[in-house]
């Protein structure tokens, strides 16, 4: 495709407010992980070299952006006038280590689109501190995107779901927060956002909303529900006294990823839709054998990506109206 240089965007503040002072001088240089791993911090300025890095390499000017769950890449094979860049070649960011993510950012088009895919994330579990995961949620945002897509693999919880089912995440519970680690832990850059975000409107209620007449629309209703995300760290899958537990405080569906991401991206005031594909039942009793694996989320991934391609197309499009009406 014809991938003509633009001029860098303005960049100096991703949600148009001035800032007095701005606490990346305190930010410390490296952080080293519970393994002895040292993570460079990032600061505003590096991610903003990535976001015009990546502005030269493409025309694409996203709006929504897209996170992949596992098993869920084939979501970004949908993207047309697709122009794929690897992560080992995007300054300053992370590479992803797990099978069924590819490591690529996608830019094109879904339907009339701009888009941008996240085709492969990063969890907690292969060693990346959480604000190293949610790296490139605030790219996204200096790219200009507006509303995030999250999407995931995840255990199912309530009782009423099965496999294959998608679950429209209604909200979450940040289990990690609650031991204090959050990705917006340390000193907070108010170019991003603010010190203390609040978090009660963390999945926009219109989306939700739209998600439900499409799931109508398209006539999968009986296989997409609503219901409250967990994630934890991993990379075990959970005992059944941690899953009855989680039950016992309203938990829908668990797994490992998507909650510091949609906490970065609320914190930088974009819009958030959450969805979760139910890949296993979990184990909540001790006389079941099952036990949860990766290949069998992969595979439901598979057997679900033509509904999902479909699915996610359509709210995207959707989505875009919305946004179009907010901000003709
Ligand atoms: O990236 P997501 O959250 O979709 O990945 C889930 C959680 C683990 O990484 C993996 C377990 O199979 O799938
Ligand atoms: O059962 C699960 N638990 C945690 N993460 C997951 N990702 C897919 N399934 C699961």
């Amino acid at each position: 495709m014809n991938c003509s240089v633009m001029a860098p965007i303005n960049v100096d503040n991703v949600n148009g407010t001035k800032v007095e002072s701005p606490a990346k001088k305190a930010l410390p240089e490296v952080e080293t992980d519970t393994n002895g791993n040292e993570h460079k911090r990032y600061s505003y300025e590096m991610l903003v070299e990535t976001a015009n890095f990546l502005l030269s390499k493409t025309p694409v000017r996203p709006k929504i952006g897209v996170i992949c769950g596992s098993g869920l890449g084939s979501l970004a094979e949908t993207i047309t006038e697709a122009q794929c860049i690897p992560y080992e070649e995007i300054p300053n960011f992370p590479v992803s280590t797990v099978e069924g993510h590819y490591g690529k950012l996608v830019f094109g088009r879904l339907g009339d689109i701009p888009v941008v895919a996240m085709q492969g994330r990063f969890h907690y579990f292969e060693g990346y501190p959480l604000w190293k995961c949610c790296l490139p949620v605030r790219v996204m945002k200096l790219l200009g995107v507006q509303t995030l897509i999250a999407t995931n693999a995840a255990g199912g919880l309530n009782p009423n779901y099965k496999i294959g089912d998608l679950m429209i995440v209604k909200d979450h519970i940040n289990m990690m927060g609650f031991a204090g680690n959050n990705p917006l832990h340390g000193p907070n850059d108010e170019r991003f956002g603010p010190r203390f975000p609040p978090m009660n409107k963390a999945y926009r209620f219109e989306y939700r909303k739209i998600a439900k007449e499409v799931a109508k629309e398209l006539n999968i209703e009986n296989i997409v529900k609503e219901g409250v995300y967990t994630c934890l760290g991993g990379p075990n899958f959970e005992t059944v006294a941690e899953l009855n537990m989680l039950k016992m405080v309203g938990v829908d569906a668990v797994g490992m990823s998507t909650v510091h991401e949609v906490i970065t991206a609320r914190h930088c005031d974009m819009n958030v839709f959450g969805l979760s594909l139910i890949t296993n039942e979990c184990v909540t009793s001790y006389d079941q054998d099952a036990e949860a694996n990766h290949e069998e989320v992969l595979d439901v991934g598979r057997m679900r990506q033509e509904i999902l391609r479909k699915y996610v197309t359509t709210l995207v499009d959707r989505f875009s109206k919305v946004m179009k009406a907010h901000n003709p």
